[in-house]
């Protein structure tokens, strides 16, 4: 147990995917994992733990926002001793040739949000894991799946008021907007972990096309697969 996460020890697998959608994890649990076991519904943050292939995997809803799954990632590496472990979301895809469901893994993230600022006395580059990275990437080849590498942007606020300078992440090459992944590749950092943010496109400033829920949901294997396969390597 931890202070939000109701998993005993030995409960939460050393290798965890974490999609913010409590019900993207269930789903992952029931169509992937074999003998998936509910082990965390504390605040609603579903986390299963299961076989894939022959190997534990846990899979987890963090929730949306820095400040929320902060609190998670920190527990999971600090006191469950989580150390591989790859975010699996959704985002704006920030460049115009990006397509709806492309597949992004994030190299390094940038972020809009001030809490690395409290952390250092710098500016701090947050980095997904090199060997992880890497591997995902391999394995997304091996499956025929595109994979679009780059600079992400983990930014505070969904809804805000958008601006000319907004324009400017795209300017310098940043691919995707999301919510999370610079927070998770500094705790996983500090903790000792490999980080990897894999995302889907689920819409963006050049994107028209509208997905209901269940639309984007359903479009998220290809991802779902490369984290799954990549995760049991580590
Ligand atoms: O689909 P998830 O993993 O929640 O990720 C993205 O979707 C949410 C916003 O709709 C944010 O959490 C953002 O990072
Ligand atoms: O955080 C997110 C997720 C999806 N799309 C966005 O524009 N931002």
């Amino acid at each position: 147990m931890s202070f939000h996460i109701g998993a005993k020890e030995g409960q939460i697998a050393s290798r965890i995917l974490l999609p913010g959608d409590p019900m993207r994890a269930k789903y992952i649990a029931e169509k992937f994992l074999e003998g998936a076991e509910c082990v965390n519904k504390v605040r609603g943050a579903y986390a299963y733990t299961g076989k894939y292939k022959g190997k534990d995997v846990t899979v987890m809803g963090t929730g949306m926002g820095m400040p929320q799954v902060s609190i998670y990632f920190t527990e999971l590496a600090r006191d469950y001793g989580t150390k591989t472990m790859i975010r699996i979301g959704t985002c704006g895809g920030l460049q115009p040739d990006m397509k709806l469901l492309d597949v992004v893994l994030g190299t390094g993230a940038c972020t809009t949000s001030g809490m690395n600022r409290r952390i250092f006395p710098g500016e701090y580059a947050p980095i997904a894991d090199f060997e992880l990275l890497n591997r995902a990437y391999e394995i997304a080849g091996e499956r025929n799946i595109p994979v679009k590498t780059g600079l992400i942007n983990s930014i505070d606020s969904f809804y805000r008021d958008k601006s000319e300078k907004d324009k400017v992440w795209t300017q310098y090459g940043v691919i995707a907007g999301e919510m999370e992944g610079a927070a998770l590749y500094t705790i996983a950092a500090r903790y000792g972990a490999r980080a990897l943010t894999m995302l889907s496109v689920s819409d963006g400033p050049y994107i028209d096309t509208i997905l209901s829920y269940e639309e984007k949901e359903q479009g998220l294997n290809n991802m779902i697969q490369i984290a799954l396969d990549t995760a049991i390597e580590f």
